[in-house]
């Protein structure tokens, strides 16, 4: 398989890059450049020397022709534009930014402050959550890879919403990063002095993870609902914990949460669900592609709290793109996947 990576520099495309070089399938694989054409990819990014001593090309829709296929990894209003110039060219497209999620462009617009891309693109697009959308995952040619929060958020309460265990009108969702979240880009607000020691909210009720959250909801359990979504920053560099906080559905039990999450996931290798965790952290999953989840019944207030863990760089973005991209091609989800978290 021929591959391609487009914004091969940032924080997604060298996650992409590690993981790709390990997968089997892939024979070749190039690396694009917006800015830095010409330039000796391990001169740059000094770990990866002699692994990847090839020089970063020119974006240009005729070289990415012969591709098998293209991710995209670049910030939100880049493909909007860029991915209207390379569909139906041959390669499948996968892209890690926001701007093919949302069906409904003045949505895009409101959320992103941006240009939404072209309307029939925005329909032709497959959200691309593995575990819930397989089938037209399997045939798409432009992948809408999720957000890195709402992969974690979404993995952990579709089951419940979908069996009626949770309140879906009550969801109060928290979510914490690590910094990589941000990409690579400096900036005032992941500025080590102001990351380190400190813990924030930040984008208060005002996260454009919100409505894809929500249309995520409605698409895979048909319940239309608004969610309490808040995002913080931990000084840290990679990992997400989501916790949920929900009313239960009338008499339902802990083991009937944990069952029905365990029924749902059983045949997919890359989401685990902990029996009875009291403590719970992104170590678990660190470096790999599992999404870990628990449940925890609290029967003074007939309250769920739901805690689920990713690396928001490998299943929040580059391992589900590979995941996706096996899909695909007819290849096991775990092809080139099968990494044992870092833990420390
Ligand atoms: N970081 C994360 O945890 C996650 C990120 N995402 C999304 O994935 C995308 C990539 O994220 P991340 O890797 O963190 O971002 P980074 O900012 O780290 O990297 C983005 C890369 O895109 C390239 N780029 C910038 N402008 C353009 C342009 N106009 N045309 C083509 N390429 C351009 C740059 O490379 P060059 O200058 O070499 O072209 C840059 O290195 C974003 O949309 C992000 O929201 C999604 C899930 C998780
Ligand atoms: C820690 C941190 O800053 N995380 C980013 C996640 C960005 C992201 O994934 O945004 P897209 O929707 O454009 O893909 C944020 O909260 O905006």
């Amino acid at each position: 398989m021929k591959v391609g990576i487009i914004g091969a520099t940032g924080y997604g495309g060298l996650e992409l890059i590690r993981l790709l070089h390990n997968h089997p399938e892939v024979e070749k694989m190039e690396l694009f450049t917006s800015s830095d054409e010409g330039t000796i990819f391990s001169s740059r990014f000094g770990h990866l020397f002699t692994i990847h001593d090839d020089s970063l090309k020119k974006i240009d829709k005729d070289t990415l022709a012969s591709f098998d296929v293209v991710f995209t990894s670049t910030p939100s209003g880049v493909t909007g534009k860029l991915l209207p110039t390379l569909v139906g060219t041959g390669p499948k497209l996968i892209d890690l930014s926001g701007d093919y999620r949302l069906k409904q462009p003045d949505l895009y617009k409101e959320w992103y402050k941006k240009e939404p891309a072209p309307f029939e693109l925005l329909q032709e697009s497959v959200y691309g959550l593995t575990e819930w959308n397989e089938g037209q995952i399997k045939e798409a040619n432009i992948i809408a890879n999720p957000g890195c929060y709402p992969t974690a958020v979404l993995l952990s309460i579709l089951p419940l919403i979908k069996e009626s265990l949770i309140d879906a009108n009550n969801l109060i969702i928290d979510a914490k990063s690590g910094i990589s979240g941000a990409g690579n880009k400096p900036s005032q607000a992941t500025h080590f002095s102001e990351t380190n020691e400190n813990f924030s909210i930040y984008k208060i009720n005002e996260h454009q993870h919100i409505p894809e959250i929500e249309q995520a909801i409605n698409l895979f359990t048909g319940v239309s609902t608004t969610v309490t979504f808040n995002t913080h920053l931990v000084p840290m560099n990679r990992g997400i914990l989501s916790t949920t906080y929900s009313p239960t559905t009338s008499g339902v039990t802990e083991e009937q949460l944990f069952e029905c999450l365990v029924e749902t996931y059983k045949n997919n290798p890359f989401v685990r669900i902990i029996k009875g965790a009291s403590s719970f952290g992104t170590n678990r999953v660190k470096g790999s592609n599992y999404c870990d989840i628990s449940v925890k019944l609290d029967e003074r207030t007939n309250r769920v709290t739901i805690v689920s863990v990713i690396d928001n760089l490998v299943k929040g973005a580059a391992g589900q793109a590979i995941q996706n991209m096996n899909v695909q091609f007819g290849l096991s989800q775990k092809t080139g996947l099968d990494i044992v978290p870092l833990f420390i």
